[in-house]
């Protein structure tokens, strides 16, 4: 079996459609133009690129983006002091700083002190909480964004055994709540586990979220399978050249193709609709503060 290829990218394109769409109807309708703050702090490329991307891409929703940049060496009370007066801001409807930050600054200081109303990643206890109960709200980026890859795959994901390698606060743990909601069976996997081959062996569905490059193994994977891989690693890749490297994902791609029915590629799968969320929860967001209804294509 050669797997279909499941295109994040087109998908997320796609969906960065209808949230143009929403956004002109929160203009003319609401007078509401959604605004997202986007904070990194410190100069790594990688961080640099990856926020210019999501600075262009609200832009081109027609949501307003607003970029603050804060050296590395930054005190933690001023990025809290900066975080405060984007809560204030009544142009802003979606806070996100970029993780990681510098090892001076606590991260969760961060999160605690952005406004769970305009908390587009889910970071805040408030909506991860509310994420658990199934109280309308943002949802984490990335696991939103595997979510919709698998309804758009699977249609109904009742009564499959999902099985989630990673028990991160980021991706799999939300990852888990999203697929229960789904009425899967979900397990979740991680360093300790036993016999994790025989594990996902079982799964209909595996989401890889362990940042390990191509852990997963191709044998790993029951004929059928859907595989959702989260991973984005930047390996040594001599092939192309001295020094020069590539994006692999946590799961042996060709392998693993071999015996799914459907895989997202690295790059090219989940990482861009982790971006395209991050939007949809800004509209989430904007809509919430404005007592207005969530479209609900947008979330979970
Ligand atoms: N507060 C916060 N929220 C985040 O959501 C967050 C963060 N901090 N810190 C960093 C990670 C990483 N992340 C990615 C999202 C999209 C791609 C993405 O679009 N990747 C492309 C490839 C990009 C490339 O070529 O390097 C792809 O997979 O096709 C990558 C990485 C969000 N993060």
């Amino acid at each position: 079996m050669t797997a279909k290829i499941i295109d994040g990218k087109a998908f997320a394109e796609k969906l960065r459609g209808s949230i143009a769409g929403h956004v002109e109807r929160m203009k003319t309708e609401h007078g509401i133009t959604p605004g997202l703050a986007v904070v990194i702090v410190g100069e790594d490329p990688a961080s640099q690129v990856y926020v210019t991307n999501k600075a262009r891409q609200t832009a081109e929703v027609g949501m307003n983006s607003f970029k603050h940049e804060l050296p590395a060496n930054v005190p933690e009370a001023e990025l809290l002091a900066l975080v405060r007066e984007l809560n204030a801001d009544p142009a802003v409807h979606g806070i996100l700083v970029q993780m990681p930050v510098p090892a001076h600054i606590d991260a969760n200081k961060v999160i605690e002190a952005i406004d769970p109303a305009k908390d587009v990643d889910c970071f805040t206890p408030a909506n991860v909480g509310k994420v658990q109960i199934g109280l309308p709200g943002p949802v984490s980026c990335t696991p939103l964004g595997c979510l919709m890859l698998l309804r758009d795959e699977l249609g109904s994901l009742a009564g499959k055994n999902a099985v989630i390698i990673g028990r991160s606060n980021l991706v799999g743990k939300p990852m888990m709540q999203l697929l229960l909601r789904d009425n899967c069976t979900v397990t979740i996997a991680h360093s300790r586990t036993q016999n994790l081959a025989d594990v996902v062996r079982q799964a209909d569905i595996v989401v890889a979220a362990v940042g390990r490059p191509q852990m997963v193994k191709g044998d790993w994977i029951k004929p059928g399978a859907v595989v959702i891989d989260v991973g984005i690693n930047r390996v040594p890749a001599p092939e192309k050249g001295d020094g020069k490297t590539r994006l692999v994902g946590d799961v042996d791609y060709a392998g693993a193709a071999e015996h799914a029915a459907a895989i997202t590629p690295v790059p090219g799968g989940v990482g861009p609709m982790t971006i395209a969320c991050l939007l949809a929860n800004t509209i989430t967001t904007a809509s919430l503060i404005n007592d207005l209804l969530p479209p609900s294509d947008l979330t979970a």
